[in-house]
C-alpha cells in the first residue's frame, strides 16, 4: 500500500508514524482516475460517488449561475454604505438552502461595537438532516467580502462574474469565500437531484462580518456550542488556498492577526502646503516617519522584543518543509512577478506559516486620489497589522506595539497628537491532523484529485477556527477549494471553473468518507 502522508508533524516524525497510518484502510481497490498529477493513490470509491459525481457535471451550469448571483451581491463587510449588501446576501444564501430543503435560521448578532448606527449582519444557520444514526459535520464559510473597485487594478467589474476562454471566473468573492460556501449549498443540491441521501448530518454556520475580524461571532458559537452545535462530531472549513495549482492540501494550522490603528493630528483643518509647509507639524510626516519604524524591507519586524514571544524551530520542523510540493516558480506565479524575499522555499513557506509578518496598510486621511493636490492633511490614520504564531499572545504583542510607537513619536519632537489602539485581534491556530476528520479529507482529495494531499499550514487567518475547536471540543479541518493564484483580497480575484466544480465533488465526497469513518473523538 502506498504511504497516505509522507509528511510527518513533529511529534508522529519522532515516532517514526506516518500521520494517517493508524487510520488507513488495508484494503484499496484502486479506481479510475479523473485526473492524474503523477501519483496514483488507491482510495476505494465510497458508495454512490459516482452518481453523486455524475449530477455535479450535470449541474455545473446551474452552480456557476448561483455563484454569478452571489457574487453580484457587494457584501463588503468593511464599508458602512454596503452593509445593506451583506444582508442581502445572508437572504440569498438562506432563500437558497430553504428551497433545498434546509431548516434554515438568521440569528441577528445585535449592533456593531463602535459603530452602533451598523447592525452586526446575521449568522447564517442551517440544519440539512437529523439522523440520529448519522455523523453530524458543522461547516463554516463567510458571504461578506473584501472591499473591490474597478480602479483598483481589476480587468473586468469586480461584482459580475466574467469566465475566460481558460474558465477562470472573476469576481469579488469568487474564491473567498462565496465559491466555497455555495460548494456546500451544491453537494445538496447534487443529492437531492441525484435521489441520494446525505450520509452525514450537515450544520451550517456562515458569518458576514470574517473580513472585519468575525464581529460578534465568537460569543455566537459558545453560547450554541451547546445548543445549536451540540450534535457535532467535527467542523470543516473551506476558506484558504491550495499551495499552488495543482495539488490539493489540507490544513493544520493558522497564523492569527493583530490590526491596529495609528492616527496623528494636529491642525484643526486641512491645510494650504505653501502657506504653512515649513511652519507647522504635519501628521502625515509624523506618521509616515513612526510606519517606517515597524518593519524593514526584508520584512523584519523592528518592535523590539516581538520575536522573542516566537516559539522556537526545531529540527524536527525544520525538516518538514523540504517535503512540500512548492517551488520558488509557484511563488512567482502567484505573486505574478519575482518579488519574492527569501531564496528557497523553505524560508519562503516559514515565512509564510510559522513566523510572524508586519504588513502595513494604508491611510486614512491622505490624499490618494490622482493628481497634484498640495494639501496639507490634518489628520492621518496608518493601519497595519501583524499576522501572529505560536506563541504570541494578544496583549503581549499590543503592550510592545504600543510602547514601541509612542517611544518612536516621542523621539520626533511634534507638538500633534498620536494616539495606536487594537482594531481587532484573532487568535492563531495549530491542531492534530490525526483525526479521522482528516483521515476522510485525504480519502477524498485521493477519489476527487488521484493525488495525496500535501498537509500545510496557511498565512492567513480565520479567527473563529481555535474557537469552534475551544467551544465544540471537535476537531476541525481546514479544507480548501481555491489555488494560489485566485488573489483573494486584491485585484481580479478569480476561482478556476474546474477547482469549483471539482471542489464541490470534493467537499461531498468528504461527507462520504466521514461517514465511513469509525465513530472516535
Ligand atoms: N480567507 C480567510 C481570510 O481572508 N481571512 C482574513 C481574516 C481577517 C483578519 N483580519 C481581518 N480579516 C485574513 O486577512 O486573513
Ligand atoms: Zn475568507
Ligand atoms: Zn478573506
Amino acid at each position: 500500500m502506498l504511504p497516505l502522508f509522507p509528511l510527518r508533524i513533529p511529534s508522529l516524525a519522532r515516532s517514526g508514524q506516518s500521520l494517517l497510518s493508524k487510520f488507513s484502510p488495508s484494503t484499496r481497490p484502486i479506481v479510475p482516475r479523473r485526473f492524474f498529477y503523477g501519483h496514483i493513490s488507491d482510495t476505494k470509491m465510497a458508495p454512490q460517488l459516482e452518481p453523486f459525481f455524475k449530477q455535479v457535471d450535470e449541474s455545473s451550469e446551474t452552480f456557476i449561475d448561483r455563484l454569478r448571483k452571489a457574487v453580484a451581491i457587494p457584501s463588503i463587510s468593511a464599508q458602512d454604505e454596503n452593509r445593506k449588501d451583506v444582508f442581502r446576501m445572508a437572504q440569498f444564501l438562506a432563500d437558497e438552502l430553504t428551497a433545498l430543503g434546509a431548516e434554515v435560521e438568521q440569528r441577528p448578532l445585535g449592533k456593531q461595537p463602535g459603530k452602533e448606527h451598523l447592525d452586526l449582519p446575521p449568522v447564517v444557520v442551517a440544519r440539512y438532516g437529523n439522523d440520529k444514526n448519522k455523523k453530524t459535520i458543522l461547516v463554516y464559510g463567510h458571504y461578506d467580502v473584501q472591499p473591490a473597485q474597478k480602479e483598483d487594478g481589476w480587468a473586468t467589474e469586480p461584482f459580475e462574474l466574467t469566465i475566460d476562454e481558460k474558465g477562470r471566473m472573476y469576481g469579488r468573492g469568487s474564491t473567498d469565500d462565496k465559491g466555497p460556501v455555495l460548494g456546500w449549498v451544491n453537494v445538496i443540491e447534487a443529492h437531492r437531484k441525484a435521489g441520494i441521501e446525505l450520509p452525514v448530518n450537515l450544520l451550517c454556520c456562515f458569518e458576514g462580518m470574517e473580513e472585519y475580524g468575525s464581529e460578534g461571532l465568537d460569543d455566537f458559537i459558545q453560547a450554541e456550542a451547546k445548543k445549536y452545535f451540540k450534535d457535532t462530531d467535527a467542523v470543516c472549513i473551506s476558506d484558504n488556498y491550495w499551495l499552488g495549482t495543482e495539488k490539493p492540501c489540507l490544513t493544520y494550522g493558522l497564523r492569527g492577526c493583530n490590526y491596529y490603528s495609528v492616527s496623528v493630528s494636529g491642525p484643526a483643518q486641512d491645510l494650504h502646503s505653501g502657506v504653512f509647509g515649513g511652519s507647522a507639524h504635519e501628521p502625515m510626516t509624523d506618521l509616515v516617519t513612526v510606519l517606517s519604524k515597524l518593519v524593514d524591507p526584508q520584512g523584519n519586524i523592528l518592535i523590539p522584543g516581538l520575536m522573542d514571544l516566537v516559539a522556537p524551530m526545531t529540527e524536527d520542523e525544520k525538516s518538514l518543509y523540504g517535503n512540500i510540493s512548492y517551488t520558488m516558480e509557484n511563488l512567482h506565479e502567484s505573486l505574478g512577478s519575482e518579488t519574492g524575499i527569501h531564496p528557497n522555499k523553505e524560508r519562503t513557506l516559514m515565512a509564510r506559516w510559522r513566523y510572524p509578518s508586519l504588513s502595513i496598510h494604508g491611510i486614512e486621511g491622505a490624499y490618494s486620489a490622482p493628481g497634484a493636490k498640495t494639501v496639507i492633511p490634518a489628520k492621518v490614520i496608518g493601519k497595519f497589522s501583524i499576522r501572529t504564531v505560536p506563541n504570541m499572545e494578544s496583549e503581549d504583542v499590543n503592550k510592545l506595539v504600543f510602547d514601541h510607537i509612542k517611544a518612536e513619536f516621542a523621539k520626533l519632537n511634534s507638538k500633534n497628537k498620536l494616539d495606536v489602539w487594537l482594531q481587532h485581534d484573532g487568535k492563531w491556530w495549530v491542531a492534530s491532523p490525526k483525526h479521522w476528520n482528516f483521515s476522510a479529507a485525504s480519502k477524498a482529495v485521493q477519489q476527487v484529485f488521484g493525488v495525496e494531499p500535501d498537509m500545510t499550514r496557511e498565512g492567513g487567518s480565520i479567527p473563529v477556527t481555535l474557537t469552534f475547536e475551544q467551544a465544540t471540543g471537535k476537531n476541525v479541518l481546514l479544507l480548501p477549494m481555491g489555488s494560489s493564484t485566485d488573489a483573494a483580497h486584491s485585484a481580479n480575484e478569480k476561482l478556476d471553473r474546474r477547482n469549483y466544480i471539482e471542489g464541490t465533488k470534493l467537499l461531498g465526497a468528504y461527507l462520504h468518507y466521514v461517514a465511513e469513518e469509525p465513530a472516535t473523538e
